[in-house]
């Protein structure tokens, strides 16, 4: 049984049929990437399934259970973690605080334990920053550990935001654009943290990415989306050479 689910994924603005009939399923232990023009969906995709928006029709079914009609603050617990197109961290928090408020989630104790700094507190408090410093040294962020992330280049910043989902421990990691903005160095370090985390944290990646260098090296599937629809699903090259994919890119030379 495939890890996510998407079927006949629609939502409509207006008159703007921003997704109208996706469907496709991700297995565990892929990474599997939409591609498509500016403006093909693919970002109303991720927030369907991130729960920030209500389809108009079409069902979302996560590691066996239907997440439709589950609220957006209900999907990280279930092991879904996201990145977003325009980077979401906290400014004038440093990389370390950051990265804890990804683990969040995780917290069982309650105010007033937390306030007495009960021993359960300590030993949660040290388990999430076991886990943070993991991510840390994944993602090599050492030395920015104590920097605020506003003072932070535009590559650290992004590769912190990868972080911060990771360090949710995640099932399923939603990655928007994770190469936008980044130099050729910093996006083959994407790619190879990408397939790290494939390999050594058995996670899978949903990938959204016009960077087709990088979808073709990590990618195992690929769905091109245009205007809403799918147009072709198959391998990098498969959807690459799919000549609906390759008229709905004429113009652009983005899939080229
Ligand atoms: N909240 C919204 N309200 C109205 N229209 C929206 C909303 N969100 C997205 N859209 C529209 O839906 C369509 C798809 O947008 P989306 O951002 O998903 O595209 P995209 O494929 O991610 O594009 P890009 O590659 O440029 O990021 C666009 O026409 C967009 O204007």
């Amino acid at each position: 049984m495939s890890l996510l689910a998407v079927e006949d994924l629609a939502i409509h603005f207006g008159g703007v049929k921003a997704v109208d009939g996706v469907s496709f399923e991700v297995e565990a232990g892929e990474v599997f990437a939409i591609i498509g023009p500016n403006g093909a969906g693919k970002s109303t995709i991720f927030n369907l399934i991130s729960r920030l928006y209500e389809p108009t029709r079409g069902r979302i079914h996560f590691d066996g259970a239907d997440i439709t009609a589950l609220k957006a603050h209900q999907i990280a617990p279930l092991g879904i973690a996201r990145t977003f197109q325009n980077i979401e961290l906290f400014d004038h928090s440093t990389v370390l605080d950051n990265l804890l408020m990804g683990r969040h989630i995780h917290r069982r104790t309650n105010f007033v334990q937390d306030i007495l700094f009960l021993p359960k507190v300590r030993r949660e408090e040290r388990e999430h920053r076991r886990r943070v410093e993991e991510v840390i040294a994944f993602l090599e962020l050492e030395h920015y550990r104590g920097k605020h992330i506003a003072g932070l280049p535009y590559g650290v910043r992004k590769v912190v935001e990868i972080g911060r989902a990771l360090a949710l421990g995640p099932k399923l990691i939603l990655l928007d654009e994770p190469a936008s903005g980044l130099s050729v160095e910093e996006s083959q370090d994407v790619a190879f943290w990408i397939e790290d985390m494939r390999r050594d944290m058995g996670l899978t990646v949903l990938m959204v990415e016009h960077d087709m260098g990088l979808v073709t090296q990590v990618s195992d599937r690929v769905l091109a989306v245009a205007n809403g629809r799918p147009l072709a699903l198959g391998t990098a090259a498969e959807v690459q050479a799919d000549p609906e994919v390759q008229a709905a890119y004429l113009g652009t030379g983005d899939a080229a």
